[in-house]
């Protein structure tokens, strides 16, 4: 395929997204299998400017005064892709699989900007409604906030620390262009790249067959790492999922002591049991929310760790639809959801054991305000200051920009060049 008939099918493909309400990854899928005639390369530049066009959906729409899809992948091609009007209209002319010719209006968008300035929370691209937690988490920082959440996503891997080690990974993945990361110790990166570049696939590594590495952001890991989970301790995944920070646990523990990995929801626990295996981890014992009760862990934990569901907020440069589909009510549910989590994870703490609450947003409502309200309720409970744990682990030299009165801590892309990530952790009094 030529760039004309990539532009065609990235607009079928955003128009069925926003007019279905499809997931992205389903409606690539289904143009792919459609349309078996296209290669991999296409498939990559097709969804690369799918999804692009998302990223900055508000921004491009301000720009080009539309938000048709056809008007939004146009712009992305010659503005954020940097490709130029000239060579879009070469493309449009010489392509006969290329969308229709440009109207006057759009072309003269494409030339100029229009006059006036956009609003913040549009040149930020991030949903108008969320602009006041924004502005309350970020303050002046809000616009950068948001831009940097728009940006795509480096490939982070975490070093299984018990089968490698991060000098051997970093040769064995050199060719791909991985390098540290600047915070985590196990952290490994491929930065992202721009335009039609297509990423590596990790996952065809045979270092990740043989469980040297788990794909992970660095967020991911550092906050891992900071629950602080030691060899021989007794811990409670309370939210393990497909079990991405139980592994980073288990490592930390060096397979020593127990973590019991739990979720309510069964069928996204399933994957856990591979991971575990192709990872060489055995201090784990998995519970099945439909044949297990946690009834015999109660007050004997030395760490619960709550890695709650939440509106993912921090994660909008891996999933940038989600922007804009999240709604208030589901804002609210989350909120609900995670109040509950923490009330019956203090259930399972020991008498001066810990309890780390994790959340991939960066909103308020789920991080400092969940927090301050399960204080209030759970007086047994106090802050133990995260930055010391932090500067323990990884110096001084690296602080991260958002450390709370609290005495928690957030991490996001602009400042640690990571996913959005809130971390607390408390104490239960002895
Ligand atoms: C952010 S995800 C967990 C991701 C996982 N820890 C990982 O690292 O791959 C949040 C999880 O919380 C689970 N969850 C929601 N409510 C829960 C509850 N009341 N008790 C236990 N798990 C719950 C969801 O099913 C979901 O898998």
């Amino acid at each position: 395929m030529r760039d004309g008939g990539r532009l065609s099918a990235a607009i079928e493909v955003l128009s069925e997204v926003e007019s279905r309400h499809r997931p992205v990854q389903l409606a690539l899928r289904d143009w792919g299998t459609s349309h078996r005639f296209a290669g991999s390369g296409d498939r990559t530049v097709i969804g690369n400017l799918v999804y692009d066009a998302l990223r900055y959906r508000q921004s491009l729409a301000w720009r080009m005064g539309s938000e048709e899809p056809r008007v939004l992948v146009l712009a992305t091609y010659v503005l954020t892709w940097e490709q130029g009007l000239e060579r879009l209209k070469t493309v449009l002319a010489e392509d006969h699989h290329a969308p229709e010719p440009l109207s006057e209006t759009e072309e003269q968008r494409l030339a100029e900007a229009p006059e006036g300035t956009p609003e913040a929370h549009d040149a930020a691209d991030v949903p108008a409604w969320l602009w006041p937690s924004f502005l309350e988490v970020f303050g002046e920082n809000a616009e950068a906030e948001g831009r940097a959440l728009a940006t795509r996503a480096p490939i982070d891997m975490r070093l299984n620390t018990l089968k490698s080690t991060r000098e051997k990974l970093l040769k064995r993945l050199a060719h791909a262009g991985a390098e540290a990361t600047a915070i985590a110790p196990t952290g490994l990166r491929i930065a992202a790249k721009a335009g039609s570049a297509r990423m590596p696939h990790v996952q065809a590594e045979e270092g990740y067959q043989k469980g040297w590495f788990e794909l992970q952001d660095e967020a991911s890991q550092i906050v891992s790492l900071l629950a602080g989970a030691k060899a021989g301790e007794q811990v409670l995944d309370l939210c393990a999922g497909g079990g991405g920070k139980t592994l980073a646990l288990a490592a930390a523990m060096e397979n020593k002591g127990q973590i019991y990995a739990f979720d309510a929801d069964r069928l996204r626990l399933a994957p856990i049991h591979e991971r575990l295996k192709r990872a060489g981890v055995h201090n784990v014992q998995v519970r099945d929310p439909a044949s297990s009760k946690l009834d015999d862990l109660k007050d004997g934990m030395d760490l619960v760790f709550i890695d709650a569901p939440c509106t993912g907020t921090g994660v909008w440069r891996r999933r940038p639809d989600s922007k804009w589909k999240l709604t208030e009510k589901a804002l609210a549910d989350r909120v609900e959801d995670q109040a509950r989590v923490l009330d019956t994870a203090a259930g399972f703490v020991k008498p001066g054991g810990r309890l780390a609450y994790v959340t991939c947003s960066v909103l308020p409502q789920e991080n400092s305000g969940q927090i301050k309200a399960f204080l209030e309720r759970h007086p047994e409970f106090s802050v133990r200051p995260a930055l010391a744990s932090w500067q323990g682990l990884f110096g001084t030299d690296k602080d991260p920009a958002y450390a709370g009165e609290l005495g928690d801590l957030l991490l996001t892309p602009a400042t640690t060049g990571s996913d959005g990530f809130y971390f607390a952790l408390l104490e239960r009094s002895a």
